[in-house]
């Protein structure tokens, strides 16, 4: 059975937010520091144009890693599989998102998958358009498209916070550019890469996201083809291998479906054929995953029977 209304997932946000004491939020990107460790949302959207929700759900925050997943899809749009799959690979890694140690034992030296950070990196830089502004507004234009928002933005506050801080990243950057993966100026694709990160919606802008991928890229209600069944298809099966980072394995045996977080303590999931999921819970585990959101989605899957496995 599906779920049916808000009071449904009322309860079990009441359940799973005793676990956000248990957690940390991000303090690496300095403005996320700033995220209410106690807060948890969650919104589940269907292919009937039902959407239930609960929590703080009117409350913005920000992609971080979940943009990664657009990216790609603009990126593989932009150049074809090909070109893309040449500059980075289709492993997971089982390393945290941002270590730089597989760049090197890797050869050739191309991150492993998309999903992490050295892979978003090289991903971003292959968005096209004349502009920074121009890229960025591309990519954004996609969000769009695919939560049926208009006017969507992103924190400048959190993506200044994140370009000032970001070294990690920035040596990640310039590695790949010493091997040609990248061929764009580092600067330039760390200032699109920050933004893109600090793009912001609520729970329910996460779950619309979930269902076009769920629909193998069309939207149920218009029937309209967002993204050719192709890239939504790729951009799931790596939600699955890489999506919730050195955790992936786990949460596909706990929660079985494609799933990608970011370390805003965002969730945004693709039940196929079913539903699209969002939640935002900033206090994270040791891992960088929503502490509260992955007991909500071990939750949500035993009571709705999610698991695609
Ligand atoms: N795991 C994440 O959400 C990482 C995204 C973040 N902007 C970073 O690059 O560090």
């Amino acid at each position: 059975m599906d779920c049916r209304s808000d009071e449904e997932l009322h309860q079990l946000v009441q359940e799973s937010k005793v676990h956000t004491l248990e957690g940390m939020v991000a303090d690496y990107i300095p403005a996320l520091a700033k995220a209410d460790l106690g807060s948890l949302s969650v919104a589940m959207a269907f292919p009937d144009g039902n959407c239930y929700s609960a929590g703080d759900v009117d409350k913005k925050a920000t992609l971080q890693s979940i943009s990664k997943v657009i990216a790609l899809a603009l990126a593989l749009l932009d150049n074809g599989e090909e070109y893309v799959f040449q500059r980075v690979g289709m492993e997971p890694t089982g390393d945290p998102f941002n270590s730089i140690i597989k760049l090197e034992t890797t050869k050739p030296h191309k991150p492993l998958n998309p999903m992490i950070n050295a892979g978003a990196l090289a991903v971003t830089s292959m968005i096209k358009g004349d502009s920074l502004d121009e890229r960025l507004g591309r990519l954004i234009h996609l969000v769009e498209l695919i939560t049926g928002e208009r006017g969507i933005g992103y924190n400048e506050e959190v993506a200044t916070s994140e370009l000032e801080t970001a070294d990690l990243n920035r040596s990640l950057a310039y590695y790949l550019k010493q091997y040609e993966v990248i061929e764009d100026d580092v600067e330039t694709v760390m200032e699109l890469y920050t933004k893109q990160c600090a793009i912001e919606m609520s729970s329910i802008g996460l779950a619309k996201i979930g269902l076009i991928l769920a629909m193998d890229g069309k939207d149920p209600q218009t029937g309209e083809t967002i993204l050719p069944p192709r890239v939504a298809s790729i951009c799931k099966t790596f939600m699955v291998t890489c999506g919730m980072y050195n955790a992936s394995g786990e949460f596909a045996i706990r929660v079985g479906v494609p799933a990608k977080s970011g370390v805003s303590g965002g969730i945004m999931a693709a039940v196929p054929y079913r539903c699209g999921i969002g939640i935002f819970g900033p206090a994270l585990d040791e891992r960088g995953n929503s502490i509260a959101g992955w007991d909500l989605m071990e939750k949500m899957s035993k009571k709705y029977d999610l698991s695609m496995f």
